[in-house]
């Protein structure tokens, strides 16, 4: 299997950098689920950002992987909408450019965090038998990296089906002190040690409904802890 973190094509990698200092935007200036009115801090990349910069990453997976197969493995839950963008995105290129990407799509779902912290026990549910990619090229699609523990995980598990290649996709990156080091192929963006909800990442299964990318506020945080 080919290793995973190695900028070896030349769209590899590259990321918008979100600055320790980012305030974000005040949440007076978007929509979102009035529901949530007091339980976030401000609106940290809104949903038409996140969707111009898959749109290029697609481009660059096209790019870079374009007329191979692919079996593209959707990371869940927080992984679904990043992946059905990019993969929407991907098929647009396909019927407008000279090159396309003939893909499966598989699912599997990792669960690790209580709260905002990350725990021990990682759970793999789902995709116990992953034999679909043996011999193929693999695209993994996650929403968030932060230790590189859920990805090191995943990674170790989809080797023993012995894929021909192994590609991430991760729409952000933390820069985070417990960053072990880990670097996906291609990534939307790098964003500094906080934790953000929307846009199918939650807290405790709260925000998936939430298009933007947001920083919880400690309320928010105390209103669904278990
Ligand atoms: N909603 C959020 N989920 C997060 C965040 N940071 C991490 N995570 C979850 O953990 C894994 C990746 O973490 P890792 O430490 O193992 O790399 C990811 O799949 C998410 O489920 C966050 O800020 N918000």
């Amino acid at each position: 299997m080919e290793t995973c973190n190695k900028s070896e094509e030349k769209h590899e990698s590259a990321a918008i950098v979100i600055n320790d200092g980012w305030p974000g935007y005040s949440l007076d200036l978007f929509t979102y689920p009035q529901h949530y009115c007091d339980d976030l801090e401000c609106v940290y990349i809104p949903h038409g950002v996140i969707q111009d910069r898959t749109e290029r990453l697609a481009r660059n997976i096209m790019d870079d992987i374009g007329d191979h197969h692919i079996v593209v493995l959707c990371v869940l839950k927080g992984g679904y909408k990043f992946c059905a963008d990019l993969l929407d995105y991907i098929k647009v290129l396909s019927c407008t450019s000279n090159r396309s990407i003939p893909m499966r799509v598989d699912f599997i779902r990792l669960k690790s965090y209580r709260n905002d912290q990350s725990t021990e026990a990682m759970q793999i549910i789902g995709g116990e038998d992953l034999t679909i990619l043996t011999g193929k090229n693999v695209l993994i699609v996650e929403a968030i990296v932060n230790t590189g523990k859920t990805m090191k995980t995943l990674l170790n598990h989809v080797e023993q089906f012995k894929p021909k290649m192994v590609k991430v996709a991760s729409l952000l990156v933390k820069r985070a002190p417990s960053g072990g080091g880990y670097s996906p192929n291609y990534v939307g963006f790098e964003i500094p040690d906080c934790f953000v909800v929307g846009y199918a990442l939650d807290y405790n299964e709260y925000f998936r409904d939430l298009n933007h990318i947001c920083v919880i506020s400690e309320k928010g945080k105390l209103k669904y802890r278990i």
